[in-house]
């Protein structure tokens, strides 16, 4: 009683998949799951054959044509299905029993194909020209799709010779094809398909042509029905026959002479399967020998002779069962799903990507909801869409949060902005972008005069040109469009300049339709970010950002490194660097950190204690104090004490500093964590002072109209080192000898340039001692001339930058 209670609701159940799968292009489980069910009703039927129904679909091919629109026609020969398997012991079980019935001393090679996942074919050949296109349907009668496959530009309508044959293919849509096209649906806040063989089955079921032509599908073509009638015997030839007569196949087609070579070259596809730019599901597996066919005949679904060996499935269904926000290094919030466990392509997956709130919105992504998520590669799984049809009501919306999930602080871009030439351009009207939605906004000031213009206004408007003009025209002539602002204006969209001009919207009151939700995701801006420059998340991006090479130049303290002491909670900002040298146990744990590695960072980390106080500045990545504005505030402080003790309107006063430097500069040195870590930084002996080797002018004149270059091995400098100092001092560099050049500065091993700056006789050659002579002492002519126009300039806060600016600083 139990059994047949379990196994009516199996056939009830798979039933309703295949339905959905077969007519309406649209799973609602995972092919894996669904083959489970159909395995477990095979075996209950099995052990009871009482139970089984006519028809049942453990026996027959799985479409079903009532609902087709098309003409129904017959098959000569059935087009079968494959048994399949997802494991290599059922491949020995196979060839076993392909053995016991041929005889088990009979030689058996079998030939090994890809398994594309798409939607099966029959092509028609009369005397070499394409006649007529069937669909599988139920294996006996199929669906004439002539007309759709002629679109197809792979299938030639013509063979090579004028030759009648039945070929049989798989139909495909192209992975980037795929891509195009859900994007394409997503935007127009259409369902996107699962998988490339639902909209390829669904493209296929076009009733118009010019559909089916737009989406390019592609075709292979694995089989010639009635081979021996062409004279050929073997599976793998008769595959090289259709591609001499210009039908197109994988060309994948391997003989194996036994289970261990079929096993190896399963193997070797199943790696690179993901570059072949179409799904495939597994490989297939034929007896070679098309003679042997006969013989070993055909159940009512499928063939003896052949069996599909799946790959472990990459799309699954799950349970969403919530939804955490996470916070990556640069403070962007991503949604996470968390899942039911599943396994998919292998592995055991709990979690997948998001991508972001606007994607749960377009996808209608609710906790509770049942999912595919796919697992392709080295991927991170991703949740692809939502099986609406089996909700039950108890669904529950993801939440956009409104504060940071680390450090409490408000989330930006909850609400967006939008003002009316953001408003014109996210009507997506027609070539109408930002530059020209912003003309059109100037020109109507308001939507009511814009949708009044007569064309002639139109066309007069400067740049907009005659066929621009008409078809803005058009846009606010159609009803569609004309309720779509009126829906948006009543939502609060700022379709004017008049009022406030920028208004806030909240995209969640967006969501439900998919218009008005397109209308909000047009600028791409969809990340919500921590605007807490402190929180935690950033620390490591800030660490890197200290380290790096413009900053402090240290070596050797890589990501691995960061992440581990910062989970260790041994690392909790920049400062704790300087300590890492307490940490030798730690450090010589993590990876590959050898005696060596360990000596040669905390080197560099004492070593970086000496960088001068425009590097040290711009290592703390205060917000908006990149490289030049770095330079020009320690330039203009002196010292961090100074700075410090600047007011905002002194900072405003020193020239390229502007209003946003300003206020970040001021509150970021008033904030008692920052101080304090300054504190450490100092007291860890970091330099905060500029130089105190005379006037900053004065130096930087020294050099004026000097040019240099260098060759060779220098020891005291880096080359860009040695290039910033002569740049600093007012120099130029050159990167060739000319007579232009001053002084050439020779280091080991100099060749070349120097040999030719000896034969100009009008360069001076430098060692490194005698430059670095020259830079402490040694003035020339015209750094004099300078210190003295220097007499004359205007105090340090009123100079103008220009110097910093003519010159390349960094
Ligand atoms: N998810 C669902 O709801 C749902 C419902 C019904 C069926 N299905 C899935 O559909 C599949 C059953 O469909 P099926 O009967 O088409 O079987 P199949 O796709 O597993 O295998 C048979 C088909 O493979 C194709 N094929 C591709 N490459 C081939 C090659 N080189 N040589 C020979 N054939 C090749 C042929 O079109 C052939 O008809 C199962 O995978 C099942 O999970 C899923
Ligand atoms: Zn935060």
């Amino acid at each position: 009683m139990d059994i047949e209670k379990k196994m009516n609701e199996l056939y009830e159940r798979i039933e309703k998949y295949s339905y959905y799968y077969y007519t309406r292009n649209e799973s609602l489980i995972s092919d894996v799951e669904f083959d489970k069910l159909l395995a477990e009703l095979e075996r209950l039927e099995e052990e009871n054959p009482h139970l089984k129904r006519e028809g049942s679909l453990t026996s027959q091919v799985g479409s079903s044509l009532k609902d087709s629109k098309f003409t129904k026609v017959k098959h000569k020969n059935p087009m079968l299905s494959l048994s399949n398997t997802y494991s290599t012991k059922d491949l020995e079980d196979f060839d076993g029993r392909v053995k016991r019935i041929l005889g088990r001393d009979r030689k058996v090679d079998y030939a090994l194909e890809l398994k594309l996942d798409g939607v099966s074919i029959s092509v028609h050949y009369e005397r070499g020209k394409l006649t007529r296109a069937v669909t599988r349907g139920d294996g006996a009668v199929g669906e004439d799709v002539t007309e759709n496959i002629l679109q197809i530009a792979s299938i030639p309508h013509y063979l090579k010779e004028e030759i009648s044959m039945e070929v049989r293919g798989e139909i495909v849509l192209p992975l980037d094809e795929f891509k195009r096209l859900n994007d394409v649906r997503a935007q127009a806040g259409e369902e996107v398909f699962a998988n490339p063989r639902n909209a390829a089955s669904g493209t296929l079921k076009q009733l118009d042509a010019t559909v089916v032509k737009e989406r390019n599908l592609d075709c292979y073509f694995f089989f010639l029905v009635d081979g021996g009638s062409y004279g050929l015997e073997k599976h793998n030839e008769s595959l090289e026959y259709l591609e001499s007569l210009g039908i197109k196949t994988t060309g994948v087609c391997e003989v194996c002479s036994s289970i261990d070579e079929l096993e190896e070259r399963i193997a070797h596809w199943q790696e690179r399967k993901e570059d072949l730019g179409y799904e495939t599901d597994g490989m297939v597996i034929k007896i070679n020998d098309t003679g042997l066919w006969e013989e070993l005949g055909a159940t009512t679904k499928s063939p003896r002779w052949a069996i599909a060996y799946k790959f472990p499935a990459k799309q699954v269904t799950t349970k969403l069962t919530g939804v955490t926000w996470q916070v990556g290094r640069t403070g962007k919030v991503t949604p996470v799903a968390e899942l039911e466990e599943v396994e998919v392509s292998g592995s055991k997956v709990k979690r997948a990507s998001l991508h972001n709130y606007d994607e749960i919105l377009r996808k209608d992504i609710r906790v509770g909801d049942r999912v595919f998520i796919e697992k392709a590669a080295e991927i991170i799984p991703q949740v692809v869409k939502v099986v609406k049809e089996v909700r039950d009501g108890s669904e529950i919306e993801i939440e956009l949060p409104t504060n940071c999930p680390v450090c409490n602080a408000l989330l930006d871009n909850v609400e967006k902005s939008v003002d009316y030439v953001d408003a014109i351009t996210f009507l997506g009207i027609e070539k109408v972008g930002e530059k020209k939605a912003k003309l059109l906004a100037e020109a109507s000031g308001s939507i009511e005069k814009l949708m009044e213009l007569e064309l002639e206004e139109l066309e007069s408007i400067k740049t907009i040109g005659k066929r621009l003009a008409k078809a803005i025209y058009e846009y606010f002539r159609d009803e569609e469009n004309i309720e779509l602002i009126k829906t948006l204006k009543e939502r609060g969209v700022s379709f004017s300049f008049d009022t406030d001009g920028v208004r806030k919207i909240d995209k969640r009151e967006f969501a439900a339709d998919p218009k008005l939700l397109a209308f909000v995701s047009k600028d791409d801006v969809v990340d919500i970010r921590c605007i807490n420059d402190d929180c935690p998340s950033k620390l490591q991006t800030k660490i890197e950002y200290f380290v790096s090479r413009d900053a402090m130049n240290i070596d050797g303290l890589g990501t691995k490194i960061v992440e581990k002491f910062i989970e260790l909670g041994k690392i909790k900002d920049v400062s704790d660097i300087y300590r890492l040298h307490e940490y030798r146990g730690e450090l010589e744990q993590i990876d590959k950190m050898g005696e060596k590695s360990i000596e040669n960072l905390l080197n560099s980390i004492e070593e970086s204690k000496k960088r001068d106080y425009t590097k040290t500045l711009y290592a703390l990545g205060i917000p908006h104090v990149g490289k030049f504005l770095a330079k020009l505030l320690a330039t203009e402080s002196k010292s961090l004490e100074n700075l410090k003790n600047m007011t905002k309107d002194e900072l405003l006063k020193v020239d390229g500093v502007g209003a946003k430097v300003a206020e970040s500069v001021y509150s970021y040195l008033r904030n008692e964590a920052h101080l304090e870590m300054l504190d450490r930084l100092e007291g860890y002996g970091i330099n905060y002072e500029m130089e105190a080797s005379g006037e900053e002018g004065s130096e930087r004149s020294k050099f004026a109209g000097k040019n240099f270059l260098f060759t060779g091995k220098l020891q005291h400098f880096g080359r860009s080192e040695i290039k910033e100092v002569i740049e600093d001092l007012g120099g130029t560099n050159l990167s060739g000898v000319s007579k232009k050049l001053d002084y050439l500065i020779v280091g080991e091993k100099a060749g070349s340039k120097l040999k030719k700056a000896q034969e100009l006789g009008t360069v001076e050659i430098l060692t490194e001692e005698e430059f670095l002579n020259l830079i402490k002492g040694g003035d020339t002519e015209a750094s004099q001339e300078k210190q003295e126009e220097k007499a004359e300039e205007k105090p340090v806060a009123e100079r103008k930058p220009e110097k910093l600016e003519n010159k390349k600083l960094f």
